[in-house]
């Protein structure tokens, strides 16, 4: 782990590689202080020169503005590395990627892979209303975990657009195109032709091709260089009217390669997705890669479409309420400095707050065998919160005991959580009924789903006989009550007595 700084290593536990991409490699790691299992990504040489330091700086601004959108990696921590020049991000980890999971095959099943397109159109509605494009969409950037919950990556090439780019490609004031280097295979034509205009289509023809790799279970179009990856795309679509050649080729070297592509021997989509196929999946698909990008369909439009109509659920597809705003205009080239002193000073602000949606409000998920799978996460995310104020509260009742040495006990539970099994000597000989199962449990950190009833059952005992506020007692009766759920009532009282 030599390659990791030592501060970083201090902070976590690193466990294994999980990922390298261009820019970084990515570690599972544990978090030591919180125990929260992590990603911690190293982007080496972050500042290296202007487009590095760009890159940098946009996949962390980005990734901060979208904070708390269930479908959108949740960016815990930026560290510095003791060399400037690296940095560290601590993300939520999640088990696998798309990518991987395609390789694999047969793992995903038809509603899983309508559940995967209904999230992923959900996070790109999401940041296409801010208008921001992603860019480097593709099944490596697309996370899951074993619940077939998907989480968008990568935001290092993503942009903001001006809003008239929305509608039109080549409308006044849009920004060109002059360092865009997204993956080839997910890349659509008018970028493949250099039209320097872009608008949010480049990222629906990336869902299409993704959407469409789902479902023949290896790339669509998996081009050797950008000619072959014209040519590829043209002997699939539909061939294009010269209205849309128009509008898409700004240059007669695009329009000419478009029309020589055209003409070869067409395999039609529906060849190329294999037999059996759903035909909603093929109209969707059909709807996505399509030549002129304004023709394509809306991330918005597409959440309406019959194939996710099992998962469509308006109120969880929310928008920005505002354009998502970077510090300094996205075509403005600052200097390597600048930009690190920039994130710096950005690191040393709170961070945004997130948007109100959270995972808890996600729908049952298909993967998850029972219900109670998603009722055991809810429970685990109940108790974190919980656990912290019932601890306090504890600890308050026996300091008011006035026994110094169970002051002193109070004050290592609440300074280190629950662990209070070092202690458990000290509190027997003050002959004090402290529940040592329950301390046991929360040192061992033990998870399953019986240790967990078990545990919220004690700790609603223990909580009774403390019998401090009456809201906290609400909050976790209802919590125990319900195996884990909290209801929205007691979460109201909770919060109105100031402890959430
Ligand atoms: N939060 C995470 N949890 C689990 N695995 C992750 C996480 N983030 C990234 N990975 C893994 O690491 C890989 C590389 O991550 P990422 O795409 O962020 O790096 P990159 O250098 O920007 O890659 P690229 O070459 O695609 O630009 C991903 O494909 C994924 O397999």
């Amino acid at each position: 782990m030599s390659e990791i700084d030592e501060h970083i290593t201090r902070v976590y536990e690193i466990h294994k590689r999980l990922g390298k991409g261009a820019y970084g490699i990515v570690w599972k790691a544990k978090n030591r202080k919180t125990k929260e299992i992590v990603a911690v990504k190293k982007i080496f040489d972050a500042f290296r020169n202007q487009t590095d330091a760009q890159r940098t700086f946009r996949e962390i601004i980005f990734l901060r503005t979208f904070r708390g959108h269930p479908n959108i990696i949740d960016l815990h921590s930026i560290h510095r590395a003791a060399n400037n020049r690296d940095i560290y991000l601590g993300f939520e980890y999640m088990e696998t990627d798309l990518h991987n999971i395609i390789k694999k095959g047969n793992i995903l099943k038809d509603i899983h892979k309508k559940y995967v397109m209904y999230q992923m159109l959900k996070a790109i509605r999401y940041i296409h209303s801010g208008n921001v494009i992603h860019r480097d969409l593709k099944p490596s950037n697309v996370l899951l975990d074993s619940s077939c919950r998907c989480k968008i990556a990568d935001f290092g090439l993503a942009r903001s657009i001006t809003e008239n780019a929305d509608g039109g490609i080549g409308g006044a004031g849009d920004p060109t195109l002059t360092d865009y280097v997204a993956t080839r295979w997910y890349r659509a034509p008018e970028i493949l032709i250099a039209n320097r205009r872009y608008t949010k289509g480049i990222d629906m023809w990336s869902l299409g091709c993704i959407l469409a790799e789902m479902l023949a279970g290896k790339p669509i179009f998996p081009g050797s260089s950008t000619v072959n990856q014209v040519e590829k795309i043209m002997a699939t679509i539909p061939t294009p009217s010269q209205r849309d050649i128009n509008v898409v080729c700004i240059s007669g070297v695009g329009s000419s390669m478009i029309k020589n592509a055209s003409s070869v021997h067409k395999t039609p989509i529906d060849t190329l997705l294999g037999p059996n196929l759903d035909p909603n999946a093929l109209d969707l698909v059909s709807q996505l890669l399509i030549f002129n990008p304004l023709d394509r369909l809306t991330a918005k439009d597409a959440l309406k479409h019959e194939y996710v109509a099992k998962f469509h659920e308006p109120s969880q597809e929310i928008t920005m309420k505002s354009n998502a705003v970077i510090p300094f205009s996205d075509d403005v080239r600052l200097s390597v400095d600048d930009y690190r002193n920039k994130l710096y000073e950005l690191m040393s602000s709170p961070r945004p707050k997130n948007v109100k949606i959270s995972h808890l409000k996600n729908g049952k998920s298909p993967i998850a065998p029972t219900s109670s799978d998603i009722q055991y996460r809810l429970a685990r995310n109940t108790e974190r919160y919980l656990k912290g104020h019932l601890q306090k509260e504890v600890n308050k009742s026996y300091i008011s005991q006035s026994e110094p040495k169970m002051a002193s006990v109070a004050k290592t539970c609440e300074r280190n959580v629950g662990n209070i099994k070092s202690d458990s000597r000290v509190l027997s000989k003050c002959n004090v009924q402290f529940p040592r199962e329950l301390c046991r449990m929360q040192v061992s950190g033990d998870n399953t789903r019986a240790k967990l009833k078990s545990r919220s059952e004690l700790m609603n005992k223990h909580f009774k006989k403390v019998d401090s506020t009456k809201a906290l007692y609400n909050g976790f009766n209802s919590y125990n009550k319900n195996h884990g759920i909290i209801s929205q009532s007691a979460l109201t009282e909770l919060k109105a007595a100031g402890l959430r």
